[in-house]
Order: structure tokens, then C-alpha cells, then sequence
């Protein structure tokens, strides 16, 4: 094997250098950072792309940069630099035990199930639009993100995938996170309620028999019908999540069977005693004789766009790409459960009119309403006797709103759809930033 070269790290290296410099860090702390950004490239030029050191060296910038806007240039320059050494490899400049060299970020989408056609029409409603020739093709394409291709998987293998590398985004259920990924801290939830897929893991008894007067997991814990001879059996899917939520709860006797589904005839079958599965209405449970009890849910789940923190830190455009669908999302998101509402209210000036509005609780919009004055023409003359006020109102509290309106003097009220909320900043990136060490 050639010597691993360093050359890909010096550009970035000085500029590091320069930029921590100028910004009065400590020289042992930059030249740390910079003895670091190197050894982590030659492994980049040994090893492949997934070199687990470009974590520590994110770790170290942290402590060494508290400034935020200085702290992601020297993020940028080392995704740069990283990426570089991977390219130097991949052109043949320097050998490579096993390189998965791609330009292309890779969103994993459900190729089926309940969760696919959600999933598009998420992005859909985020203008990002996926082109997927045919329903068999798994590739597809988002004309609006160029950098990122779609994979469409089956929801395990998504999570699966983000943990080996072969995916850098998803969109799953928590509970399939918490399944496949098992704690694994490689896996980052970036958006933790896409809004759908909403269900929750539970473990459910009988309503019958033995169980008739059970109504919660405690109850059903001193039961002594479980010993080690004869414990507890619970059918599930989960057989990760399952035995650790049982052991948490110091439930000693206790043992599992699985299957793929239809778990909820497991009981009458006689081949369990309680089940642990997905439950949303809740009808196959009660079809099925079957209760849920307290103390007796596992997790609560709904979409998640999930990510791999590798491929957010070492893959070149990966964060900026979660950056743009984290605020598609988030303004999306936000704006779906608002309606804007416009109403005219006749008064002497914006400031009498603010304060009447103010006295209803429902009326003070994202940050308070807008007032702007209504010219009208009356006998030749421009005048102002209305003003026209704008708020948001939660879809729920609509109609709260319009009578609070009426009640203030408010009249022709207009309703229609909020589309979008573009904040300042969206909250979760920056608790991204913070999850990722930056
Ligand atoms: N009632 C529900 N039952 C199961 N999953 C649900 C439910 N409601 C929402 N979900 C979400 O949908 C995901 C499962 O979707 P789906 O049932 O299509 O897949 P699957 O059960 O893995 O597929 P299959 O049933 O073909 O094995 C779950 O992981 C969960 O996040
Ligand atoms: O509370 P509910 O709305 O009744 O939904 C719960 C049921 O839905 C899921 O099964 P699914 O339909 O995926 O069938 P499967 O068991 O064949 O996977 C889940 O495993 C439950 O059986
Ligand atoms: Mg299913």
C-alpha cells in the first residue's frame, strides 16, 4: 500500500490555523485541532470513509470554538478536508483498504406499508417532489435537492442502512428506531413528529380469565401464577424493545415468542399470555379480546426523519441538505396547524385597535397581530375608519377566534390555509448542531 498522504489536509489545515488564530485561540489548542484534523485524514487515506475520528476531532473543535459562526466554517473546512483525502483515494492518488466513495446524499424512504405514501406526501407539502419513474424502481430523484437521491426500503432496512453507512437520511417510525437501532448513538433524530404514522408500542392482556382484574403492569408483575418454571410469555415483533422494557421494569420471569404478525390471536391460540405490539385505533386489540394497562406502553411513535451522524459530519453537503429539509419541514409542519385570519374592525388608530384585540386571549397571532389601516374614499376624500387586522389561530381554536373577533368589533372575517412559517431559525437545527457536538 502507498504512503498515506497528508497533502489533501494542508489547504484546510492553515485555514483552520488562520481562522482560530485570528479568533485568539490558545496555539496549543489550535495546534491540537490541527494534529487531529491530520491523523484523521491519513486514516480517511487508509481506511474508508466512515472514520470514526472525525468525531473526536468535531468534539475538539467544540470545546475549542465556542463561537457558533466560527465553529461551522471549521466544521466546513473539515468535511472539506475529509472529504478530499476520500477523493485523493478514489482518484488513485493513494491506495485504500475499502472506500465507498459517492457524491450523491442518500434519503431512505418506506417502500411500502402504511408509511410510503405519507411519507411522499410529506415532501410533497415541502414542495420537494420525488420522481420516481415507476412504483418498482427504487431510485428516484428530488429535482429540487440535486446533491440527495431517494432509496425507497423497507422501514427496518432504513434504520439498518443509516447504521452501516449505505444510507445518510430516513424518514421511519420511532419505533422502528428504537427497534433496529437500539440505542446506537450513530443514529440522530432530527425531526421527532413528521405529523403521521402515529401509533404506540403497548403490551396488552386478556380481558378474560386470570387477567379479568388486572389493569396494570404492576398487577400483572405479582401475579403469582409467574415463576421460573412457568413465566410470563408475551408474543411480540419487538424483540429488542420487548425484553428491555420488561427487564427496566424488574419483570423477572418473563419469556418471549415471535412472529410477524397477527400477534394479537397469540392469547386465544394458547400460545402466549400477553402480546406487545403497535396499537393505533385500538380495534384489533378489542377484536381480539385483549385490553391495554397502565404502566403498560413501551414508546410512542410517529414519523421521524432520522440521520447518520457520520454522514451528517463527514459527508460533504450532507448537513446542508438536512439544514434545507429540517426548514421545509419545520415551516411546513408549523404552518399546517394554523389558519390566517383577516378581519376588519373599525377604530381610531392602529394602537386602540391593538389594544382591543389584545383583550382576547385567542387573538395575539405568532408574535401579536398585524394592523394596517383600510383607506377608504368617501365623498371624494381618502379616510381611515377600518383597519384590517391579520393574526394566526390554531386550526383548533378557529372558531373560538372569530366570536373573540366579533366581540372586539371585528367584522368580514377571511379565512384561509397558512401554508408555510418560516421562523428565524428553526429550534431543532440548532439542537442538531448541539447533538452533533458543533
Ligand atoms: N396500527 C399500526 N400498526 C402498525 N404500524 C403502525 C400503525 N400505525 C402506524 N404505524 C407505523 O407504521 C409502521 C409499520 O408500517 P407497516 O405495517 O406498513 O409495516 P410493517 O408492519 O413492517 O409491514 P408488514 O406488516 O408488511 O410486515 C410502524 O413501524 C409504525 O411506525
Ligand atoms: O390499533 P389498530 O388500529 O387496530 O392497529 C394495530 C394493528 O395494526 C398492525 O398490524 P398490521 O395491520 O400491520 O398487520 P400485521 O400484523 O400483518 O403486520 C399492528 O401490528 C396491530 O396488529
Ligand atoms: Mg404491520
Amino acid at each position: 500500500m502507498a504512503q498515506p498522504s497528508k497533502e489533501p489536509c494542508k489547504k484546510e489545515a492553515c485555514d483552520i490555523q488562520a481562522c482560530l488564530s485570528k479568533n485568539n485561540f490558545l496555539p496549543q489548542r489550535c495546534q491540537r485541532v490541527i494534529e487531529m484534523l491530520q491523523a484523521c485524514c491519513e486514516r480517511c487515506n487508509n481506511e474508508s470513509t466512515h472514520c470514526g475520528s472525525v468525531a473526536a476531532l468535531l468534539k475538539q473543535i467544540k470545546n475549542a470554538v465556542p463561537v457558533t459562526g466560527i465553529r461551522q466554517r471549521c466544521l466546513r473546512m473539515v468535511t472539506s478536508c475529509v472529504s478530499n483525502a476520500q477523493k485523493s483515494v478514489l482518484n488513485g492518488t493513494t491506495d485504500a483498504v475499502s472506500v465507498v466513495g459517492r457524491e450523491q446524499i442518500r434519503l431512505g424512504l418506506p417502500s411500502k406499508g402504511r408509511m410510503a405514501a405519507d411519507s411522499l406526501d410529506l415532501l410533497k407539502d415541502c414542495q420537494l417532489f420525488v420522481k420516481q419513474v415507476n412504483p418498482r424502481q427504487y431510485v428516484a430523484q428530488i429535482p429540487q435537492l440535486p446533491n440527495t437521491e431517494v432509496w425507497f426500503q423497507r422501514p427496518k432496512d432504513i434504520v439498518r442502512k443509516l447504521l452501516s453507512g449505505d444510507l445518510d437520511l430516513g424518514i421511519v417510525g420511532l419505533d422502528i428506531v428504537g427497534e433496529f437501532g437500539q440505542g446506537n448513538e450513530d443514529l440522530i433524530i432530527v425531526h421527532e413528529a413528521l405529523n403521521f404514522g402515529d401509533c404506540h408500542l403497548s403490551l396488552a392482556i386478556p380481558n378474560y380469565g386470570i387477567f379479568e382484574n388486572i389493569k396494570s403492569l404492576k398487577e400483572l408483575a405479582q401475579m403469582p401464577q409467574w415463576t421460573e418454571e412457568r413465566p410470563l410469555r408475551v408474543a411480540t415483533g419487538f424483540t429488542y424493545l420487548g425484553p428491555k422494557f420488561m427487564k427496566d421494569n424488574g419483570i423477572k420471569h418473563v419469556t418471549f415468542s415471535t412472529a410477524d404478525g397477527a400477534l394479537e390471536a397469540a392469547p386465544a391460540m394458547g400460545i402466549a399470555d400477553a402480546i406487545l405490539d403497535l396499537v393505533s385505533s385500538g380495534t384489533t386489540l378489542k377484536e381480539n379480546n385483549l385490553k391495554e394497562i397502565e404502566g403498560g406502553v413501551v414508546l410512542k411513535s410517529q414519523a421521524a426523519l432520522v440521520a447518520s451522524r457520520r454522514a451528517l459530519t463527514e459527508r460533504k453537503g450532507a448537513l446542508e441538505t438536512v439544514h434545507e429539509v429540517l426548514e421545509r419541514l419545520e415551516a411546513h409542519l408549523k404552518a399546517d396547524g394554523q389558519f390566517t385570519v383577516v378581519a376588519n374592525m373599525r377604530g381610531t388608530d392602529a394602537e386602540e385597535v391593538a389594544e382591543r384585540v389584545k383583550t382576547q386571549p385567542s387573538l395575539t397571532g405568532l408574535q401579536g397581530p398585524t394592523i394596517s389601516p383600510v383607506y377608504c374614499k368617501r365623498d371624494g376624500k381618502v379616510s381611515i375608519e377600518y383597519y384590517a387586522i391579520v393574526i394566526c389561530v390554531p386550526k383548533k381554536a378557529l372558531y373560538e377566534s372569530v366570536q373573540q373577533l366579533r366581540a372586539v368589533g371585528g367584522s368580514g372575517v377571511l379565512v384561509s390555509p397558512l401554508t408555510y412559517i418560516f421562523d428565524e431559525e428553526t429550534p431543532r437545527w440548532s439542537q442538531l448542531l448541539s447533538k452533533l457536538g458543533l
